[in-house]
Order: C-alpha cells, then sequence, then structure tokens
C-alpha cells in the first residue's frame, strides 16, 4: 500500500446565525409528558431511522436517498440535517453548516420525542458536529448506529473538514454497529494507503474494525473496473465478499448513502446485521438496474429511482404479512398425476388439505397446460386466502403473478431466487430447493425466504433425485439461518423422526404422495400433522 495525494481543499461557507425566521421555540415532548403517545407506540410499532446528514439540492443522496431508500423499504424515516449543499448532476457547487446549535435543538426534538430504532449518518461536516452528536447518542441511546462515513461526494467534492477524522475515529465508530467507507473514504481514515485489491479491502476493513465499530464495510464500487462490485464485511473475526453485478449507467449518484440507510432500515425491521447488508445491497443494485437508462440533469452523474418498485406490478406493498416460518410446519405440495389418480380436482386436493391441517400449500403441476392451470391457481388462491394459507407456485412466475399468489418455489434449475425476487417483489415469499450448503449460501444471498432440503428419504414422486439422508439435512440446516423445510419420502412413519432433528431452523415437512396420492387427503393430512405436533409444537 503506498500514500494517496492529499485530500482535497473544502469549500466550506462560515456558519451564519440560527435564521430570523425560525419559528418560536415549543417545549419538547417527553412521553412521560405525553403518555398516549407512549400506548400508541406500542400498538403499532413502526421500523424508525433518524437520518444525520446533509441535504443534496438534487435530491439524488444526503437526506433525501436516506428519505427515499427508507420508504421504500418500509422503515420511517426522521431527519436531521447538518448542512445544506448546493450540488446537481455536475457536481457539488455549494456548502452552507447548520449552525451548531440548531443541530443539537434538531436531535433532542426528534429523540426525545420519538421511537428512534437506528440512527445512521451520512455528512457531518466538522467536528463539533460529530461531538453533539455522540452526546446525543449518549444521552438517548438508540438500538443500532450506522455510520457512512461521507468525505467526499461521488463528483470527487470534499464534504468534510480534516479535522473531523479524528473525531469519527475516536468517538464516532466506538459508538458505532457498522461503519461502511468506501475505498476513498477507507484510505483517509487509515491516513492515506492506497487500496487496489480485495487483499487491501480487507487490510483496510480490519483496521478500521480496531477503531471499535462491531461491523466494517468497504465498499469497492468504485475499484477499478471488473464486471462484479465487491464489498468486504468483516465482524472482527471473518471476512465476507458481498458481490453484485455492475450495473453500467451514469446513474450513481446517491448510492453509498441509500446502502447505508437500507442497512439502517432493515436493522430497524429486526433484521441480523449480515442479512441487513444483503438485503441493502440487492437492493440498490436493483435500483440501479431499473434506473439505468434514465436522463434526469446534463452532468455526468445522474441520481437513480429509489421508489423503482412501485412502477413494477403488482406490488401491493405492506398489504402482505411478512412470511412467518412457522408457517413450513406442515407443507402440503400438489401433484396433478396423483390427483388425476384419485379423481380429484387440485381445488378439492387443496382444500382437503388444508382442511386436515396443512400450513402452506404448493401447487406443483408440471403437466398442466397453462390456461388451465392459472384458472385453477385462481381458484386456489381464494380457498387459501380465505383460510389464511398462504399459496405458492412451483417454477411458475407467470402464473404466480397472474393469480397474485403468495409466493414461488424454485429448484437449482429453475430461474434464479435473484430473478424471481427481482420479477415479485419484495413482500413474496421464495422457496429455493437446495442441497449443499453452498446452494443455501447462494439462496440467501440471492434473498430467499426459506430452503426445502432433500430428498431426506427416497422417493418416487421426483426422478433422479439424489437422496441426502437425515446427515445431508444437517449439513445444510447448520449452513444457513434461514428456514428449512424437508422434502422427499416424508410420510406418517418418517415424519416423527425428522422433526426429532431438533435443529433450531428446520421449521417442518413438505410431503407430495403420502397426501396426495390417497384417497382421503384431508384425513392423512390430519394425521400427518397430528404426529408432527406429537413432536413438536406449532411455535
Ligand atoms: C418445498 C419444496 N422443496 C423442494 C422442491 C423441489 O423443487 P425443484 O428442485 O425445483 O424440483 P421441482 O419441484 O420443480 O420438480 C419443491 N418443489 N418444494
Ligand atoms: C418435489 C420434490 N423435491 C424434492 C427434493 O429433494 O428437492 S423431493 C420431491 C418429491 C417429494 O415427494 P414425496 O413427498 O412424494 O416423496
Ligand atoms: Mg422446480
Amino acid at each position: 500500500m503506498s500514500c494517496a495525494p492529499p485530500p482535497p481543499i473544502l469549500r466550506l461557507h462560515p456558519p451564519s446565525s440560527i435564521s430570523p425566521f425560525s419559528s418560536p421555540r415549543r417545549p419538547h415532548l417527553s412521553p412521560r409528558t405525553c403518555p398516549w403517545r407512549l400506548a400508541a407506540a406500542r400498538e403499532m410499532p413502526w421500523p424508525h431511522v433518524l437520518t444525520v446528514a446533509g441535504s443534496d439540492s438534487s435530491a439524488g443522496a444526503g437526506i433525501q436517498a436516506d428519505v427515499k431508500a427508507c420508504a421504500a423499504l418500509g422503515a420511517y424515516c426522521s431527519s436531521v440535517i447538518t448542512a445544506v449543499t448546493a450540488q446537481n448532476t455536475a457536481g457539488v457547487q455549494g456548502v452552507h453548516l447548520v449552525p451548531e446549535e440548531l443541530i443539537r435543538e434538531q436531535l433532542q426534538s426528534v429523540l426525545s420525542d420519538m421511537s428512534v430504532d437506528v440512527v445512521k449518518t451520512g455528512m457531518l461536516p466538522s467536528a463539533g458536529i460529530i461531538k453533539i452528536l455522540c452526546e446525543s447518542l449518549q444521552k438517548f441511546p438508540v438500538k443500532a448506529l450506522v455510520v457512512d462515513p461521507v468525505m467526499v461526494s461521488t463528483s470527487g467534492d470534499s464534504l468534510s473538514d480534516p479535522s473531523t477524522l479524528t473525531y469519527y475515529r475516536d468517538g464516532l465508530f466506538a459508538m458505532a454497529d457498522i461503519v461502511t467507507p468506501n475505498v476513498k473514504e477507507a484510505s483517509k481514515l487509515l491516513g492515506g494507503v492506497s487500496l487496489h485489491t480485495i487483499a487491501d479491502m480487507r487490510d483496510a476493513a480490519e483496521s478500521i474494525y480496531k477503531f471499535g465499530p462491531r461491523y466494517v464495510l468497504v465498499k469497492g464500487g468504485d475499484m477499478p473496473d471488473s464486471s462484479e462490485a465487491i464489498d468486504v464485511f468483516y465482524d472482527g473475526k471473518e471476512f465476507v465478499e458481498f458481490r453484485g453485478h455492475r450495473i453500467k449507467t451514469r446513474n450513481t449518484h446517491g448510492t453509498g448513502c441509500t446502502l447505508a440507510s437500507s442497512i439502517a432500515a432493515e436493522l430497524a425491521k429486526g433484521s441480523s446485521m449480515l442479512n441487513a447488508v444483503q438485503v441493502a445491497k440487492n437492493f440498490v443494485e436493483s435500483a440501479l438496474h431499473h434506473s439505468k437508462d434514465l436522463v434526469i440533469g446534463n452532468g455526468p452523474q445522474g441520481p437513480f429511482d429509489h421508489l423503482f418498485r412501485l412502477k413494477c406490478p403488482p406490488y401491493n406493498i405492506g398489504s402482505q404479512q411478512r412470511f412467518n416460518p412457522d408457517s413450513l410446519f406442515l407443507y402440503a405440495v400438489t401433484d396433478s398425476r396423483m390427483n388425476k389418480r384419485w379423481g380429484h380436482s387440485i381445488e378439492d386436493a387443496v382444500k382437503a388439505a388444508i382442511e386436515g391441517g396443512a400450513t402452506i400449500v404448493q401447487l406443483r403441476e408440471k403437466d398442466i397446460e397453462s390456461r388451465p392451470f392459472l384458472e385453477a391457481a385462481k381458484a386456489c388462491m381464494e380457498i387459501c386466502r380465505s383460510s389464511g394459507v398462504p399459496l405458492l407456485i412451483n417454477d411458475r412466475v407467470d402464473i404466480a403473478l397472474a393469480c397474485n399468489a403468495d409466493g414461488v418455489h424454485v429448484g437449482q434449475s429453475d430461474i434464479s431466487a435473484r430473478e424471481v425476487r427481482e420479477l415479485l417483489g419484495p413482500g413474496k415469499i421464495i422457496g429455493v430447493s437446495c442441497k449443499t450448503p453452498a446452494q443455501a449460501e447462494q439462496a440467501w444471498r440471492d434473498g430467499a425466504d426459506y430452503l426445502g432440503c432433500g430428498g431426506v428419504f427416497p422417493t418416487t414422486t421426483k426422478a433422479n433425485n439424489p437422496t441426502l439422508g437425515f446427515e445431508g439435512l444437517k449439513a445444510v440446516c447448520l449452513a444457513s439461518k434461514l428456514p428449512v423445510v424437508a422434502i422427499g419420502g416424508i410420510n406418517a412413519t418418517n415424519a416423527g423422526s425428522v422433526m426429532e432433528l431438533d435443529f433450531p431452523n428446520l421449521k417442518g415437512v413438505a410431503v407430495v404422495s403420502a397426501l396426495f396420492d390417497r384417497e382421503c387427503v384431508s384425513s392423512e393430512t390430519r394425521n400427518l400433522r397430528s404426529i408432527l405436533a406429537s413432536v413438536r409444537c406449532l411455535a
């Protein structure tokens, strides 16, 4: 690693006094003075991110990007503005710092009144501002702190005073859950070392970790040309490389702010750090992909569309319940040949399985024409909706979209979960068949909600399906934090032994022939459910 050239000079206007137009001061609310607010918050908690950052007049980055990213991911976002910048797609034309007293007051106003889960920082242009933030966080602790050490804009303009370095390193980082520098910022934080390779990024992550944050993410989006954008994540023990596609577009202004605020939104929703980073990476990549041809402004670096999902049907964001892994307890997977053999329609088979206690249903109709399949799927959706049982479609994203199913199950030779997610959007359930830890890891990276793992036992329902046994199932369960459902040859005789395995993420069994290759689907389902329940209660 060699030394980089000195940092560019900061162009800051001197801070002015508080505006004479500001409204008269009102007292700050506190839960003690307003108990009804506290009761309401308990009834309907809403993930809440507070961003402490600068305003970007072009709205591609800064506060504006943070608010849009959080809104897109389902979190409320309040804001403390540290600076007002004049910028556009050509660069930064001016920066005006908000007086420190007003920053202190904004922090007090929000943190004393609202239940903030996560604080995310962006542009903290002076040492004094960082000091005030640290004091406020000591007074009002939050669940997590995401520090994006914004020092240089994407156009190369400096956005913080060099004196902030010490305050970042010796103050804020020690309070941070994650610090997310890009390679230029990592270099600055480490006294100008140059970063050219993944090994350099790992070294930088290790060095920044020593300043005290729980996690470090060194973002490689600025690294020289490659088809992948690789970020290095470090938790003090292990490194994880997050690899994403490099989207060819001029519209990359605000990617750093968006990534950090998306991480904050996911943490506020209760995600683990690793999962939050993965979701945030996927979100930014999708947003860039959907915005790659957008033309806003005449300069070299344009904004992208954080709310791209609103334009992709059929979203119903917020109307869908979140996926409950417990629904994998008894997973009924249909088979049209078996139904035909017993004279059952798909609808009757699904109705009977739900009557018997199936907790989730998958339509796995391999030899049926698209049009009758869609008709049956729509009818099954009505049955499932009215019983509160999720309905997934095997393989066919088109059918799932057309009947507004709750999700799709795909295997290793189907289109990837990442592509399915692109098509279905964030609210739908995606299951992926996995036989190895590597497949499980990939499914998680692709945004899957659960894994189907099998064949646990030999099966005649799926041709040439390798049998993994309990050892194979164990390897997949241990390799992933995602919920797992076991599949393959499971019936009333052996289902209990599967549930007795007691891996924390093994949530249930998926069954075809032992439910549907039978005359009375409801009583077979009921019997199997009582066997499962005798081993493990539905949590
Ligand atoms: C719950 C569940 N697990 C695994 C599978 C198998 O999916 P796949 O490997 O894509 O094979 P097909 O079912 O498409 O033959 C599944 N369907 N459900
Ligand atoms: C559809 C399917 N997938 C499997 C896998 O191992 O991924 S085994 C399987 C068939 C399961 O049918 P039955 O319950 O009749 O054995
Ligand atoms: Mg498949």
